[in-house]
């Protein structure tokens, strides 16, 4: 578990520390204190961009006034088994585009953070998931895919990167440019490989969360029958085999340069995939149901994902961003409850504290003020 949280320069906090007792962590303060901020510090202990998706130099430190951000730094003691370890990640130089990662003070690759922490956040923004645009849905899945199969980044990246390429190749032969047919297979190639790897990573994961899911069936959350659309994922979770797969993606995109070209866009392959949900108690699409309702089933998934990640070696930390909003006092009170029998350690935002009073005396409760902590 955490027991410390030390940041420096670090967004609104220019050297702060907060010792973390196990369990649950309640951060109220007022708007703009620095709650999230916290919350994005601790994202950061997986690889990738955090809870903001944000680049590393927005997230140093800046004075008013002052355009770029400050070499910044976030560190976290975990203690355990009498074991203690230090995990750090950050800049050195102002507005440096890359964090490195340091585990003991040994510099690591950032994939080695999933050997002590797989962090799981949920954030307001989640509140409409399934209402809101396909591509941020996909990517929410692709990182509840990606907690427990750590290859799945590398292999969406690598997708993603021939897509671009084969883009730009397609848009340059519709203004003229001749576009090297063979450069073209080549990419198509390599679509179909990382495509077809991404569709059974995918349908894999949709599999073991619905059985998490289903498990938690006598909970006060609502429960979702998940799906994804998309040829390659009903193939690979009908059980073909990953060379049928990359045939069918690399048909497709053969077929779909002319249209592509035309659009200017990629119209055919997995990036263009969803995750569906019916509420299933309402037997309606989660996308039909208000933001409270979209909450609790995402809610629900994020907690079936911790229990799913409960079996692996590195403990999940539940990250909840304004926490108690769009939920009533029953879910409230239950998802309290949930995360205090799951025995983790969850850090929850909040405005106020009394929206966490069922918590009083089960938690520890940190007041957020300006660059520092009550
Ligand atoms: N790079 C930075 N340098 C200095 N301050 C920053 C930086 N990035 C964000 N901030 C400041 O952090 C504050 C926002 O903090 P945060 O989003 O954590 O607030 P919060 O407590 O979660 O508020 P709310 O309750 O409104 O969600 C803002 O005042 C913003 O100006």
């Amino acid at each position: 578990m955490i027991t410390a949280l030390t940041l420096t320069d670090f967004r609104s906090y220019a050297s702060a520390t907060l010792p973390i007792e196990a369990g649950a962590v309640v951060l109220h303060g007022p708007n703009g204190a620095g709650k999230t901020n916290l919350l994005e510090a601790l994202s950061l202990f997986t690889p990738g961009k955090g809870l903001r998706g944000a680049s590393a130099p927005e997230m140093g430190r800046r004075e008013p006034g002052e355009s770029g951000g400050r070499a910044w730094a976030v560190a976290a003691v975990l203690t355990g088994d009498g074991d203690e370890i230090r995990l750090g990640t950050g800049v050195q130089t102002p507005g440096a585009a890359r964090r490195i990662v340091r585990i003991d003070g040994e510099t690591a690759q950032p994939g080695r953070l999933l050997d002590h922490l797989r962090p799981v956040w949920a954030t307001p923004e989640q509140d409409r998931l399934f209402s809101d645009a396909r591509a941020e849905r996909l990517k929410f899945f692709d990182r509840l895919v990606f907690a427990a199969d750590p290859d799945h980044a590398a292999t969406v990246s690598a997708y993603e990167k021939a897509l671009r390429e084969r883009l730009r190749l397609l848009v340059d032969g519709a203004e003229g440019r001749e576009a090297d047919p063979i450069w073209l297979d080549a990419l198509e190639v390599r679509l179909g490989e990382a495509g077809a790897a991404a569709a059974i990573a995918r349908a894999a994961a949709l599999k073991t969360l619905q059985s998490a899911i289903d498990a938690r069936n006598d909970r006060p959350f609502p429960q979702a029958d998940l799906g994804l659309t998309g040829d390659a994922e009903t193939m690979a979770a009908d059980g073909a085999e990953a060379d049928a797969i990359a045939a069918a993606i690399r048909e497709g995109m053969a077929r779909s340069r002319p249209r592509d070209a035309a659009a200017g866009r990629s119209l055919f392959g997995p990036h263009r995939s969803d995750l569906t949900a019916l509420h299933r108690e309402k037997n309606r699409p989660a996308a039909e149901g208000s933001s409270g309702e979209q909450k609790a089933l995402v809610l629900n998934l994020i907690l079936a994902q911790i229990t799913r990640l409960s079996g692996q070696a590195a403990a999940p930390i539940l990250l909840l961003d304004e926490a108690p909003a769009h939920l009533d006092t029953a879910r409230r009170a239950a998802l309290f409850d949930e995360i205090e029998a799951l025995g983790l350690q969850a850090f929850m935002t909040g405005t106020e504290a009394d929206l966490f009073a069922p918590l009083q005396g089960r938690a520890q409760f940190v007041k957020v003020e300006a660059g520092g902590f009550g």
